[in-house]
């Protein structure tokens, strides 16, 4: 063996399109429902560890985690993978490696707070195939994740098509995760307005800036930059929340409708849910994506989680249609396992 190739950041952008990530996300939420649900019919098999934390240095500001997943008998259904069968069943074993160091948005120039490779192995020999470029796969997947939830948790309880009903986005934290959830939510559901808060009010309004620039957006909303978060979401119907807030940014009382609404938790303060106050929680049916993974790292979570996201588009759990939605997103390495292989795949049949 030759040893690893490394696809690089350039290459991994080359081929990223919402259906190649939106498809992928999908199938590792699925598998892993169906994992923790032992359902035989589906015919998934995931081995997803907890990931491990390493504090680089005396604060739990700068942090490296490692991700290893295997996902067995699942399918690439994303357009960038046609032709290459890339509707054969596949497996893939990974390992994502990623720093989380939030001080980086202070240096000069600014540098990604979250950082990340990926290791893909041949599933089976066991040796190492690739190292991939991680940072923009992290940053898409989650968005991807945030997508599908609100895909199947707030659209999937209307009778109508999601490219019929029009939404207002409230996007809280317009940093790295901010921007790629405003531009997916843009790319994918008929968005009418985006309402845009960051503590520092400069940043909201670049990024208002940069998005009205934009011009392969699928829906170009009416854009507003808020004082506030309580302003942001308060006439929102999708809540898009990714801070390193330790305190929370709105309250129950915040939220005008509380029917039709859905939030995206993605966020993580020193408490992963400390972003979204307990009475949001409280007043919400919640799903993760990862049970498992919640059980271990939500330590102290407010409430009882009604399920994972997986549970919902494998059709075993059906969300109150009157109840307002919170998906608690903490990130999942089979995400990264299953977005890496869409991406290779999708590299290969290029250079085929
Ligand atoms: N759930 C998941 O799968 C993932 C979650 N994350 C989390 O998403 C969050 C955002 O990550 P990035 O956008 O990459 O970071 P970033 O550094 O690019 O942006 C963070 C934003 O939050 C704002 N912010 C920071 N501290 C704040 C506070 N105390 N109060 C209000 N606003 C504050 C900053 O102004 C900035 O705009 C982090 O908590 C990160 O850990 C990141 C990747 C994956
Ligand atoms: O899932 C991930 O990747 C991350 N989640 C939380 C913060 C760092 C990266």
């Amino acid at each position: 063996m030759s040893g690893p190739i490394y696809y690089g950041a350039e290459l991994v952008r080359r081929v990223l399109t919402w259906q190649l990530v939106n498809d992928a996300v999908e199938e590792a939420l699925k598998a892993v429902a169906a994992q923790s649900r032992n359902a035989p019919q589906l015919p998934y098999v995931v081995s997803q560890p907890m990931r491990s934390v390493t504090i680089a240095g005396t604060e739990r500001s700068q942090l490296l985690f490692t991700m290893p997943a295997y996902v067995g008998n699942y399918r690439l259904t994303a357009a960038g993978a046609a032709g290459d069968a890339g509707n054969a069943t596949r497996s893939t074993l990974a390992c994502k490696l990623v720093t989380s160091f939030r001080g980086n948005q202070e240096l000069q120039p600014p540098l990604p707070s979250i950082a990340a490779n990926i290791l893909l192995f041949n599933a089976g020999t066991g040796e190492i195939d690739a190292i991939m470029s991680g940072t923009d796969i992290t940053t898409w997947r989650t968005a991807a994740a945030s997508v599908v939830a609100t895909k199947y948790l707030y659209f999937g309880r209307f009778n109508a098509a999601i490219s019929e009903l029009p939404i207002k986005v409230a996007i809280i934290g317009c940093g790295t995760q901010g921007e790629i959830h405003a531009v997916a939510m843009c790319s994918n559901f008929k968005v009418e307005q985006l309402l845009l808060y960051n503590r520092t009010a400069t940043r909201a309004q670049q990024l208002a800036d940069k998005l009205r620039k934009m011009t392969n957006l699928q829906h170009t909303p009416e854009i507003i930059v808020c004082n506030s978060a309580r302003d942001a979401v308060r006439d929102a119907n999708v809540i898009c929340v990714a801070t390193f807030s330790r305190e929370p940014l709105f309250n129950a009382c915040d939220l005008g409708s509380k029917r039709g609404l859905h939030i995206n938790a993605v966020g993580a303060g020193e408490v992963a849910f400390g972003e979204v106050a307990t009475d949001v929680y409280q007043q919400s049916e919640v799903f993760v994506d990862s049970l498992a993974n919640a059980e271990h790292e939500l330590k102290g979570f407010p409430v009882c989680i009604a399920g994972e996201v997986g549970n919902v588009i494998n059709k075993d759990y059906k969300p109150e249609p009157t109840s307002m939605t919170l998906f608690q997103s903490m990130g999942m390495a089979s995400e990264d396992a299953c977005v890496a292989e869409a991406v290779r795949s999708a590299l290969l049949t290029i250079d085929s």
